[in-house]
């Protein structure tokens, strides 16, 4: 039986955010507030939640916070122009577009109209682009968060195998840039890769991010993995759950994120140090 060790994400969250809140201070005394915008078009509870967690953090820390909440039958025009109302508005510094989009809308498109100084949570095409080649920008935050979880708990990268499973371009694809620009050697997985558990064992480092409730088990993972979890999901009792099953990972792998606690809360600390790092480059 190995000892799995936790890595909370919560006083990574709590440093951030007293380091973003001394960093609003500064800047208001400059003359700028800080501002951020939240775009959504969808009445899901699980994104009003997120939302209204991002709106207060960022108002406990100073921050100023815009809701604009869309119609669940938006059609993309709908939310283009939304868009580009904050890409045009000074005062405005990030902008986040919230997924999920109602069906049959452009995500892309509407990623694209998010100016690239103002993309906080790394969507736009350029943003996504230059991460790959190395160049500055903003990272998607939950990618970031990942990222900062692991140097918080001092998880050695270089040489190592990460194993990213999910390859969306808010989590997967990004992590694995991120985890690539660090030195590790990385493998990515997705709904098509044949023997997942024989490839997931292999990892020092496991990242997961399918959107699949307690999907990853013990039989997934070795005693040198550490185990990053980035799912949220809901369960038939309604409780926020992972997409690993820590009952079940514990005691087999060398480490595990817990969820809550461990990179939500950070994902929402890094997303107001993002509006700061933006409002610094204008202001
Ligand atoms: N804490 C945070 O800050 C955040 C958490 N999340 C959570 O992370 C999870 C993933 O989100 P997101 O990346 O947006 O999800 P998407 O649904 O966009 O992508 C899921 C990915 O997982 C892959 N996948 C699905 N089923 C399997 C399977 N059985 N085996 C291997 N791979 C599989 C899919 O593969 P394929 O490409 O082949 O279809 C796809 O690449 C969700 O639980 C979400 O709520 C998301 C964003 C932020
Ligand atoms: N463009 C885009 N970017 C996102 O980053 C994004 C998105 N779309 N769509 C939805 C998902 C979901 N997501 C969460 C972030 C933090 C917590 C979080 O902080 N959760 C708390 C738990 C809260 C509770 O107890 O219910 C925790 O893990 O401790 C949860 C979920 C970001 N997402």
């Amino acid at each position: 039986m190995t000892e799995t060790r936790t890595l909370s994400g919560k006083d990574l969250a709590a440093d951030i955010r007293s380091q973003v809140a001394a960093d609003v201070k500064a800047l208001r005394e400059h003359g700028v507030e800080p501002t951020l915008a939240i775009v959504f078009a969808t009445s899901d509870g699980g994104t009003r939640w997120y939302v209204s967690s991002i709106v207060k953090a960022a108002e406990k820390a100073g921050l100023r916070a815009i809701e604009r909440q869309l119609p669940d039958d938006s059609t993309t025009a709908d939310i283009a122009a939304e868009l580009q109302r904050l890409a045009n508005d000074d005062t405005v510094h990030g902008i986040i577009l919230q997924t999920p989009l109602p069906v049959g809308v452009d995500g892309g498109a509407l990623a694209a109209l998010i100016p690239f100084g103002k993309d906080i949570d790394g969507i736009n095409p350029l943003s996504a682009g230059r991460l790959v080649i190395g160049e500055s920008g903003f990272a998607p935050a939950t990618a970031a968060a990942v990222m900062e979880l692991l140097r918080f708990h001092q998880v050695p990268l270089v040489g190592r195998h990460a194993v990213v499973v999910g390859r969306s371009a808010v989590v997967g694809k990004p992590v694995a840039q991120l985890l690539l620009r660090e030195d590790a050697t990385v493998t990515v997985c997705h709904s098509k890769t044949a023997d997942l558990p024989e490839v997931t064992r292999e990892a020092d480092v496991l990242v997961v991010a399918i959107g699949r409730a307690r999907f990853i088990t013990g039989r997934h993972v070795g005693a040198a993995t550490t185990v990053i979890d980035v799912g949220t999901n809901t369960d038939d009792a309604g409780n926020l759950v992972g997409d690993v099953d820590a009952g079940s990972v514990v005691g087999v792998a060398a480490a595990l994120t817990p969820v809550p606690g461990g990179v939500g809360p950070v994902t929402t600390a890094l997303l107001l140090q993002h509006v700061i790092a933006a409002a610094r480059a204008v202001g």
